[in-house]
């Protein structure tokens, strides 16, 4: 709703309440057409003052009634009625102006924004574009570049950005509506002509068309397929060279076509999935509303590789204390100064000082003894983790959580290391650690729902998003990845090129293919993986293993030394080590014609639907096993694992929402196709629960996990 109240007996006060973002719900709307109108009509009131109430002004539009039958007045005429207001309208902007909140805010005559607020356009991250009048507000109000720049990207601003924009017109550290009221009364009576911006020409720019051009290049680059941004720039293009009526009317059409895209759903379904997983229960029945973490002040970090060095970070940039222990001193020295200089650059970007001094560095683990939380980070070898997990037993206090940081070890497997292995969880994070924003954490049929409940929390204090998994080779993200690449490999010996098939995945959104990929993180880290699993057998016969299909082909580049970017070439060539420009190689073509005369393969025209296919149905295949066995709670969670770690396009929702938009029985069929046509490749036979969902009539995504609960009670 949004009350009315008056304060100071002159000022109108409308404060919207819709907890927990102020969402500009029917209900809401409606309140403040009513609120509006009876303070017109009120001779003692001068002026109003618009504020939200706990601190927030308003996060747009109420996304979940999107899709539903609209009630209640829409936002425009709202808008409109408060901007063509005789008496001076104020929106006071704590917390948050987003979307539909700040297009409120622009309705208004001026803005006075909390030092600590922030603001922004942020509808393409949802499929969207700011259609109640944003799109033709903001470019009158802060000029085209500008505008663009935020409307594209949704990026939020402070509120002392936005006052040097334009955007606003005060910052106070003060309270907020205090301010805006005193404002308020300071202005009532002053003409307002001048302060409708819907009546502002829109900053003129004598290269309209390159800097239109140069935008539609850039997010055409960024967007990888996604529409919106494409939308965003021709609204704003509306807004430049059209009258305000008519921009509204283009903004309108463009709003149409996004409303009611694939694409919006997708955004929509996961912005929910991302905070759904905040929600996670294990199968014991233990869950996030029921277990309490315990609080982390002080956490160690044990291997200042890469990945502890970024760990590292990120824990001492969330204020906590940090032991950092690198046994080896030179080792230590080199972390030490690279710890240091990413602390300095974030801190540079966020305009702070950098909290070196969270830090302590040690090469003795006997230095963790008073730590609440330790994340082992050493080298992805069991032995080393084992004994690593063996010396923290004896020092670490009682009590202390031991985790983790492991791709797709076994978590059980280290916990029995220890005398409280219900105290043992996973922690994986994705490369750089600091940047990437998902962490799945792994917990082993011992670790305890406070083990995991600390484990989810700290991820949220280092600002990640935390999907809680279940124990098994991989987890989710790489257990769903190793058919995905095989599917890659197995093309290759089929007649595909890597070329090909990466193209054919970047055309879909990923931002590189199954190959480029590979270059990336290293040919070598899955072929010590498949050491490990004992499949590597140098001069076996090469394409079979334990009764399965298999490709020797990333093998037999390793041995070659060809592990990717790192030593110049793998499945592409570099112009040296370290390089990330992929070139085709003709070593590679040629040696894959080899390779298949060796085995007695017959190149054949492969289609890219055969490669999206392929590649991805078998993903998703071995997503619902996943869910079968109880390993991730939803699809949501392997959604959000597979957006955030993965860089599966967000546009498409994820793997599994993928197979609900393209259609579970579509992707039944053609699996048992493909598994027909390779009946040694097990991960392309459908699995139970696909088998059952289509049994039971293909239920939308959001009922799946009544059908998952009923596969799982027949266990
Ligand atoms: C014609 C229309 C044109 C218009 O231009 C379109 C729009 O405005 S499009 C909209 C443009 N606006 C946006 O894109 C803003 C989207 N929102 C955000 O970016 C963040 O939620 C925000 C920064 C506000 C708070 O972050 P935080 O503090 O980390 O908290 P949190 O993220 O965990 O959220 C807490 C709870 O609030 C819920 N909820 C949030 N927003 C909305 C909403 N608009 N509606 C409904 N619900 C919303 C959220 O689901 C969650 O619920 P639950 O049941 O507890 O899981």
């Amino acid at each position: 709703m949004a009350q009315y109240t008056r304060i100071s007996g002159s000022v109108g006060l409308i404060t919207l309440k819709n907890p927990p973002v102020n969402a500009l719900s029917a209900v809401v709307r409606q309140g403040i057409v009513d609120s509006v109108e009876r303070a017109l009509g009120e001779p003692e009131v001068k002026c109003l003052v618009i504020c939200g109430q706990s601190g927030k002004f308003c996060g747009g539009a109420d996304i979940r009634e999107f899709g539903k039958k609209m009630t209640g007045p829409p936002l425009i005429p709202v808008f409109h009625a408060i901007e063509a207001a005789a008496k001076p309208v104020v929106a006071a902007i704590e917390g948050i102006a987003l979307g539909g909140g700040l297009e409120l805010a622009l309705g208004c005559h001026y803005r006075i924004a909390h030092s600590k607020a922030k603001l922004g356009l942020p509808e393409v991250t949802l499929g969207l574009l700011p259609a109640a009048a944003g799109s033709q507000r903001l470019p009158r109000l802060i000029g085209v570049p500008a505008a663009l720049d935020l409307i594209t990207t949704g990026r939020h601003v402070t509120a002392a950005e936005a006052l040097q924009l334009g955007i606003v017109d005060q910052v106070t550290d003060h309270n907020t509506v205090d301010a805006a009221v005193k404002f308020a009364l300071s202005v009532a009576g002053q003409s307002l002509d001048a302060r409708r911006i819907s009546t502002f020409p829109c900053p003129r720019l004598s290269n309209l068309d390159a800097v239109f051009e140069a935008a539609m290049q850039k997010v055409r680059q960024a967007a990888r397929g996604a529409i919106a941004p494409v939308a965003c720039v021709q609204a704003v293009r509306a807004a430049a060279t059209l009258p305000y009526a008519q921009g509204l009317e283009r903004e309108k059409e463009l709003m149409a076509t996004l409303f009611t895209s694939g694409q919006a759903r997708a955004l929509q379904y996961s912005f929910f999935a991302q905070r759904a997983v905040g929600r996670w229960s294990m199968p014991s029945g233990a869950r996030w509303d029921t277990s309490k973490p315990k609080p982390i002040r002080k956490a160690a970090v044990i291997g200042l590789g890469t990945m502890g060095r970024g760990i590292t970070v990120g824990l001492a940039q969330a204020g906590l204390s940090v032991v950092a222990v690198e046994t080896q001193e030179k080792q230590l020295m080199e972390a030490k100064q690279a710890v240091s200089g990413m602390l300095e650059r974030g801190a540079k970007k966020r305009g702070v000082s950098p909290p070196l001094g969270n830090i302590s560095y040690s090469s003795n683990i006997k230095t963790v003894g008073d730590v609440d939380l330790v994340i082992e980070a050493v080298f992805e070898d069991m032995a080393l983790k084992k004994e690593v997990f063996q010396q923290l037993s004896a020092v670490c206090r009682p009590g202390t959580f031991l985790c983790t940081n492991t791709s797709g070890l076994d978590i059980d497997d280290l916990a029995s290391q220890t005398p409280n292995p219900e105290l043992v969880v996973g922690m994986h994070f994705f490369a750089p650690a600091h940047v990437m924003k998902l962490l799945e954490v792994v917990y082993g049929p011992r670790s305890s729902p406070q083990a995991v409940a600390t484990a989810m929390q700290l991820g949220k204090v280092i600002g990640k998003v935390s999907v809680a998994v279940g124990n098994c080779q991989g987890f989710v993200g790489n257990r769903m990845l190793s058919p995905y690449l095989s599917q890659a490999n197995f093309l290759l010996e089929e007649g595909a090129t890597p070329e090909f098939v990466d193209q054919v995945l970047e055309e879909f959104g990923f931002a590189m293919g199954a190959f480029r990929m590979s270059d990336l993180s290293g040919l070598d880290v899955g072929w010590r993986v498949r050491k490990a699993a004992g499949l590597v057998v140098p001069g076996k016969p090469a394409r079979m293993r334990q009764g399965c299909r298999y490709s020797p082909l990333g093998d037999l580049l390793c041995e070659q030394g060809r592990f990717g970017q790192k030593t110049g070439s793998g499945w592409y060539q570099y112009d040296k080590p370290g390089s990330r420009v992929a070139k085709p190689d003709p070593w590679l073509h040629s040696f894959l014609e080899e390779y298949r005369a060796r085995h007695g393969l017959v190149a054949r025209r492969i289609d890219h639907q055969e490669v999206l296919e392929r590649c991805l149905y078998s993903l998703i295949n071995e997503g619902f096993r996943i869910l079968e066995e109880g390993i991730a709670a939803g699809p949501e969670d392997i959604d959000v694992i597979y957006v955030l770690g993965y860089s599966w396009p967000r546009h498409r929702g994820g793997p599994m929402f993928y197979a609900d938009m393209v259609g579970l029985t579509r992707v039944l069929e053609r699996l048992e196709f493909y598994h027909q046509a390779h009946p040694d490749v097990p991960s392309l036979q459908p699995c139970n629960l696909l088998r059952k969902l289509v049994a039971s009539g293909t239920p939308p995504i959001h009922r799946w996990r009544e059908v998952i609960k009923k596969v799982h009670s027949q266990l």
